[in-house]
């Protein structure tokens, strides 16, 4: 399948904004590059470390017309907002993109890390990821904000589902960081496979399981409950999320956009006394302890 690839230059702050609009204008995939070969940003806490001239490259069917794309990050950025709009030759772009990532660093411990790639430190938490076809690189602000949640656990011991595992890097995550056992759910079977490459690459494969929605075990309750969907979904399973976390049990959701947040909360205040809402650049994660 032809595709085109729109670049778009941003800053170290500036570009998940910029990946998030590539996104939501329709890119199928979004990376990051160094545009200068410039020594990489200090983030602020909860930020990921990027260059401070980083060039966004949104993946697009070439079908797409370029040009409302480009004019809409005009309109946004300037007109001199610097980029670049090529054609590329047919292969499969999607798994070649994976090559451009690089290893990110969540909370204290955790670094997600291209499993082909070298780790930068070894005393770290490291989750070696390749996320296949499925979801879940750590470069969208979802599961970023997950991760960084699950960093700030004590998860010795627990047991934990991720609702939406996607390529596995929640639950995965989850494993290193001290959980015990670990069930994963996912509608997509591409998910499931991924998930289950990613754990086996990781060691900890006899600690995750792995189930489509209707072969997930009935009558079980986790320490911990994790769900990186969408807010449709988490509104209308909100009542099986619950249900899934034990009395005080601890439980975080995203795919939240801010302006969804006020009403998930009340939804989910049903079962559990939340947290105010988390928020990384237009998206939000919410979080609470299971009412008694
Ligand atoms: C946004 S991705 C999150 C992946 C990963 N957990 C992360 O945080 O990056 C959402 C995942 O949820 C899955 N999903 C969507 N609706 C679902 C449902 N109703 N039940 C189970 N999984 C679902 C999708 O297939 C996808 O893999």
């Amino acid at each position: 399948m032809p595709w085109i690839q729109i670049k778009i230059n941003a800053t170290a702050k500036t570009a998940n904004k910029v990946s998030n609009m590539l996104m939501g204008l329709g890119a199928q995939a979004v990376t990051y590059m160094d545009a200068q070969d410039t020594p990489v940003y200090e983030p602020l806490p909860g930020e990921t470390k990027l260059w401070g001239d980083t060039r966004c490259i949104g993946l697009f069917d070439a079908e797409v017309d370029p040009a409302p794309i480009v004019a809409f990050f005009q309109q946004h950025f300037g007109e001199d907002v610097p980029y670049q709009v090529e054609l590329l030759e047919d292969k499969d772009w999607v798994r070649e993109w994976m090559e451009h990532f690089q290893p990110m660093q969540f909370g204290e411990r955790l670094w997600i890390c291209p499993s082909w790639r070298d780790v930068p430190d070894p005393t770290a938490v490291n989750v070696l990821l390749d996320p296949g076809l499925a979801f879940g690189t750590g470069t969208h602000p979802t599961t970023a904000l997950c991760l960084q949640w699950l960093d700030s656990l004590d998860l010795k011991g627990k047991t934990l589902v991720d609702f939406g595992c996607g390529s596995g890097i929640l639950a995965i995550a989850a494993l290193k960081l001290g959980a015990e056992r670990v069930i994963g759910i996912d509608i997509d079977p591409q998910a499931i496979e991924a998930s289950r490459d990613n754990a086996q690459r990781n060691g900890v494969s006899d600690q995750l399981e792995l189930y489509l929605p209707e072969d997930q075990p009935k009558n079980f309750q986790a320490d911990i409950v994790v769900a990186n969907i969408l807010a449709g979904p988490l509104r209308e399973l909100s009542g099986l999320i619950s249900g899934l976390v034990k009395p005080h049990g601890l439980m975080a959701i995203s795919g939240i956009l801010e302006s969804q947040a006020p009403e998930l909360l009340e939804v989910y205040s049903q079962w559990f006394a939340m947290n105010p809402a988390t928020e990384r650049e237009e998206w939000c994660r919410l979080d609470g302890i299971k009412k008694g």
